[in-house]
């Protein structure tokens, strides 16, 4: 991050907005995790107010290996994040007079996150992929309807190249809202081509890397077992105080039990809509948290989780006196049950984002072990279990054909 009070950086058009991401991009590079930067401006000045790129993973401590710190840690999710942490202490405007600049396409966590806070979105290259645009239609088929025409007014896809003097098939024209920074600027051929192929160049190697790393459930030891004072249980401890106490005979067949502490979780902040718990493949119940919305309108209960799991195995994998450990006794989350007391509601920009969180949690192929790994005990409070579904079919191939997202009630309680 780049954020200094006394040194602002000023940028005046779309061509310098990208060479400062892309430098971004090639930072995220080094570090070993996917190539891709952002930063985000104030429209009136052209002010960077922050700039950041994506740190999903990072080194361990004394090994060359890279290891996932935070799947949610994607440039533009983090922006959004850093600016709820900081608009007042700052006296930042409001997000509907900046712009958040991205090397790449959002995917569809960050497209949710965007759109709830309500940024404007500058985007360089087309991700076909992961994208929100990724079929290039700049219709946004890829959300629920009536979040199509926000996304209609908030994104744009810059300019690029010029007609005559650059090859035709780099050429194009801005398309996108009518206020987003720098959209009647150009970025250069060299620009566009470097914000795809740095991330183009390591996504596959950097996805396998967080999707692989971690034992499969036959091979793994029960965290239950631990004694209290046990690096796993004390640091989950910290974060929620009842890790590793309740345990669900199946982890994929949830029970009354749970439904009753995800009641009791939601009761316990009266902000929240909804909780989630992460059960691990021996049905320990490891984190069960509250959406947070005092913080921000983005911290759910899935973000929460998500974000708390894997942050803290990071950590107990950084420390070698709990790297043996947690290898032993912790896996990927795609071995686990994640279980929601509420379907997410279909409607709300907050649903793509934890979606998208949720693959980007897999970061490749999900167990097809029935019942699902993502698990729900009543439908969406607001909207249909069948938009919620569509909502699902409707997502870029990354979430669809790569991570194959299915959701399904909890079967008996
Ligand atoms: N658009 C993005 C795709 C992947 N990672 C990111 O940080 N951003």
């Amino acid at each position: 991050m780049n954020f200094s009070t006394t040194e602002i950086q000023t940028i005046f058009n779309a061509n310098e907005a990208a060479s400062a991401v892309l430098n971004q991009a090639l930072e995220a590079a080094a570090q070993g995790t996917f190539a891709v930067g952002g930063m985000i401006v104030d429209n009136q000045t052209g002010n960077v107010i922050c700039a950041m790129h994506n740190n999903v993973l990072k080194p361990l401590f004394g090994s060359s290996q890279n290891f996932t710190f935070d799947p949610t840690a994607h440039g533009e999710r983090q922006l959004v994040y850093w600016y709820y942490a900081n608009r007042h202490q700052l006296n930042l405007p409001d997000p509907e007079y900046l712009t958040i600049i991205t090397t790449l396409d959002p995917c569809a966590m960050c497209a949710g996150t965007l759109l709830t806070a309500g940024f404007n979105v500058g985007v360089i290259a087309i991700d076909d992929f992961a994208g929100i645009n990724y079929n290039q239609t700049f219709n946004f088929d890829t959300l629920p309807p009536d979040l199509r025409p926000l996304a209609k007014r908030k994104f744009g896809y810059y300019a690029c190249g010029i007609k005559g003097v650059d090859p035709d098939i780099y050429v194009r024209g801005y398309v996108g809202g009518p206020n987003v920074a720098f959209k009647d600027s150009v970025v250069s051929v060299q620009n566009l081509t470097g914000c795809n192929n740095v991330f183009q160049a390591n996504v596959e190697a950097v996805r396998n890397n967080s999707s692989n790393s971690g034992k499969a459930p036959q091979e793994l030891f029960d965290p239950a077992a631990l004694p209290d004072d046990a690096p796993v249980k004390l640091r989950y401890r910290e974060l929620y105080a009842d890790a590793f106490r309740l345990k669900i005979d199946n982890p994929r067949l949830p029970d009354k039990n749970l439904l009753d502490l995800l009641l009791y979780v939601k009761g316990s902040n009266p902000t929240a809509q909804n909780a989630v718990a992460l059960l691990d493949p021996f049905g320990n119940v490891v984190l069960c948290m509250p959406d947070t919305f005092e913080n921000s309108p983005v911290e759910t209960a899935f973000m929460n989780v998500t974000q708390a799991y894997a942050i803290t195995r990071y950590q107990l994998m950084n420390d070698p006196f709990a790297r043996a450990q947690a290898y032993d006794y912790l896996t990927h989350p795609k071995y686990g049950t994640f279980v929601f007391l509420n379907a997410p509601n279909p409607a709300d920009a907050r649903t793509i984002m934890t979606l998208g969180a949720y693959g980007s949690t897999m970061e490749g192929p999900v167990p097809q072990i029935f019942p699902s790994n993502f698990q729900y005990y009543f439908l969406p409070q607001y909207g249909t279990e069948r938009e919620f579904r569509l909502d699902i079919m409707n997502l870029p191939p990354f979430y669809t054909q790569l991570a194959q997202l299915s959701a399904m009630q909890v079967a008996n309680y």
